[in-house]
């Protein structure tokens, strides 16, 4: 077991640096990562993802490779284009709605990012920061560079559900699932067009395929910022599913400043390869003494927690 310390290139979810711990079991290597700002009863399906990937392993996959988008942070429109002619993606997801930023920020981005991609899908993400009045108007101005769809443009499910009433974007919902006590709820109100799973908040391959079959919507596989560990497990799930019309948020490796494994899962020409990755990159990017401890002490509280 070790805990892990990677850099990032850009501020994203207002980190500068990702930890987590990786471990080995009988089916191969597992991440549990849950941010920061998580406590442990929130951090409990994560653990239960990582100890799928490590002691039961996926199902069988039924396709060998998953599109996927880059992932475009709130930076500049030079930086935001770069990124996207550097990652070969036909799609772009564009964070907005940055704590600080404006509108004109956003229309600057998602513009830059339209000019690059050219013909190519461009999607947008504002985790939930928009009232209903800001997310109609925001969708108002960017509209004009073709959106594939907004993601979780407010946060309440029932905001989500107006604003997917009042706008011809379609709507997919993130935090509405993953974070919900209900991630059903969505279908009810007929919240969303699209449902954002991500493998370890909500509890393994296996609990995401389920919930995919119970909410009748299709899916976007996306990354909760791993390293190329956890993003196995969600290329996993992306290649399980019995139908994967859109390409999937898991091309955030590239965000990092260093990777735990030599070969990292970086996407070619816009598509992840499925398979399961061996760190070996380990030693250079362990947390320090005081870390490891946080870390450690953080997991045997969680763990206590799923045994209860
Ligand atoms: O979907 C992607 O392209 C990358 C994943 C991503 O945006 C993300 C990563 C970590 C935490 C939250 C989110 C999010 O989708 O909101
Ligand atoms: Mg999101």
């Amino acid at each position: 077991m070790i805990t892990y310390s990677l850099g990032l290139k850009n501020k994203f979810r207002g980190i500068t640096v990702r930890e987590g711990i990786l471990f080995e079991g009988p089916a191969g290597w597992a991440e549990w990562s849950p941010f920061l700002d998580y406590d442990d009863a929130t951090s409990v399906s994560w653990l239960r993802a990582a100890r799928e990937a490590a002691y039961d392993g996926w199902p069988a996959p039924l396709r060998d490779v998953v599109p996927v988008n880059c992932t475009v942070p709130a930076i500049s429109p030079e930086k935001a284009a770069a990124i996207v002619r550097a990652s070969g993606c036909r799609t772009a997801k564009v964070k907005v709605a940055e704590p600080g930023q404006t509108l004109a920020d956003d229309i600057a981005r998602v513009e830059a990012v339209r000019d690059a991609i050219g013909d190519g899908q461009v999607r947008i993400d504002a985790n939930g920061l928009w009232s209903v009045d800001e997310a109609l108007h925001a969708l108002k101005q960017l509209s004009r560079f073709d959106l594939e769809y907004v993601e979780q443009p407010c946060m309440a499910v029932e905001d989500l559900a107006a604003v997917r009433r009042r706008t011809d974007v379609l709507v997919a919902a993130d935090e509405s699932i993953r974070r919900a006590e209900d991630p059903l709820l969505v279908k009810k109100l007929e919240a969303a067009d699209i449902a954002v799973l991500k493998v370890q908040p909500i509890g393994g391959v296996r609990a995401c395929l389920e919930i995919a079959e119970q909410i009748g919507l299709p899916v976007v596989v996306s990354s909760a910022l791993e390293t190329s560990v956890g993003i196995a497990a969600g290329v996993a799930l992306a290649a399980a599913l019995p139908e994967l019309p859109y390409a999937c948020g898991l091309a955030t490796v590239s965000m990092f400043t260093s990777e735990v494994v030599s070969d990292p899962l970086l996407p070619v020409d816009g598509f992840l390869p499925v398979r399961r990755v061996q760190p070996d990159q380990l030693e250079a990017n362990r947390a320090d003494a005081e870390r490891t401890a946080v870390w450690e002490q953080r997991l045997s509280r969680v763990q206590q927690r799923s045994a209860g």
